[in-house]
């Protein structure tokens, strides 16, 4: 039996009054209750809430140009990409929601005309069809094209907002090629700022003030640790080092990456002053006896001199794991340490998560 609200109305009356009232009433309620959810399913299929509408078209938008519609268990045809309908931006809607929409087959008018019910379009100011061009179209006009169907220009400003600029720590035991490894690295790479550091020690042959090093006697040495204008100062085989702040500060407004070369002592210090603001490279020789070799050829230091550096070097090698980074620096093969310095400046500067400097 088919029923209508009239005979369920009738029925129930009916029932009412005979002698299974009761019963016929809860078995005529039943079918009521069930009649309304089949009618609820088939009003879901056809007219999907507005709010799930604007779900399926914004999680399908670009995939819908190559792949079927929707991803609900109804089919719905595929729709033409040359049938995108352009809403104009005063549709009411946001973004893509507000302007893509198909039309053709009765599923897309239907998604259409649900739009229209959310939104309220006038009559009046219907939108118009713009055919996107086919695939094998002229370049320009295709760009043109694709434009016009996402309705807004192609920006060319970066995706990716610049990256910070970098403050670069490399120590290492003395002798290993530190000043070797820089000096090559400021000729292969631009963008970078070498901080000159200030030093109370003699200059050496072919060292130029300024360049290499900022040569100043103890007490304007002095005197720079008073006005604070130290990043970093240590007091290294009985001279003064340390790093001016100022000059950081002004080549990195300037957006260039700061290159720092400390000893391991002034490493600690900076990496508990900067944490890991900035990258740390430790610097080492392939092996001790390498690095022995080194130091008596660069004929700079006393057989005394030589004593503490390489037993200082024996201690500081424990310190490597402090550092965000390794490069051996082995024999005859300084161009090979350059290049991975360089390589891990580029991978620091194409991170997500970018060290931030506050000095
Ligand atoms: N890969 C290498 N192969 C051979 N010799 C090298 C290499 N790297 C550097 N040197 C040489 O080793 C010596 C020490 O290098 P450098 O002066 O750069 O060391 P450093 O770490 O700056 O030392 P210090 O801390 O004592 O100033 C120099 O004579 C340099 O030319």
């Amino acid at each position: 039996m088919h029923f209508t609200h009239q005979n369920i109305d009738e029925a129930t009356n009916l029932a009412g009054n005979g002698p299974n009232g009761n019963r016929a009433t809860t078995k005529v309620k039943e079918k009521k209750r069930k009649e309304r959810e089949r009618e609820g399913e088939r009003n879901q299929i056809l007219h999907p809430l507005p709010s799930m509408l604007l779900r399926r078209i914004s999680t399908t938008s670009f995939s819908s140009l190559t792949s079927p519609l929707c991803h609900q268990k109804r089919a719905i045809p595929l729709p033409n990409p040359n049938d995108i309908l352009l809403l104009p931006p005063s549709a009411g809607c946001s973004g893509l929601q507000r302007r893509l929409t198909f039309r053709s087959s009765p599923s897309c008018s239907r998604m259409a005309s649900g739009f229209q019910r959310t939104t309220q379009e006038p009559t009046a100011r219907r939108p118009s069809f713009v055919p996107l061009p086919p695939s094998d179209a002229d370049k320009a006009e295709l760009f043109r094209g694709l434009e016009a169907a996402l309705g807004s220009p192609f920006s060319s400003d970066p995706l990716s907002p610049p990256p910070n600029p970098l403050i670069v720590v490399i120590s290492g035991p003395s002798g290993v090629g530190k000043d070797a490894v820089i000096k090559r690295l400021r000729e292969v790479r631009e963008g970078i700022h070498f901080v000159v550091t200030a030093t109370s020690r003699a200059k050496r042959p072919g060292e130029v003030d300024g360049k290499d090093y900022y040569f100043v006697t103890k007490e304007n040495f002095l005197s720079m640790i008073n006005r604070n204008e130290l990043l970093e100062y240590a007091l290294v085989y009985g001279e003064y080092k340390g790093i001016p702040k100022q000059q950081i500060r002004d080549f990195m407004a300037k957006g260039f990456d700061i290159v720092l070369r400390v000893d391991i002592q002034g490493a600690a210090t900076l990496r508990s002053i900067l944490g890991d603001s900035a990258v740390f490279i430790f610097l080492v020789a392939e092996s001790e006896a390498s690095l022995v070799k080194r130091l008596i050829d660069r004929k700079t230091e006393t057989s005394e001199m030589l004593l503490v550096r390489i037993a200082t070097a024996r201690e500081e090698v424990r310190h490597m794991k402090k550092f965000d980074y390794v490069v051996v620096n082995a024999e005859g093969k300084l161009e090979d340490s350059v290049k991975l310095v360089n390589s891990i400046i580029d991978a620091e500067k194409a991170k997500v998560r970018q060290r931030s400097v506050n000095i």
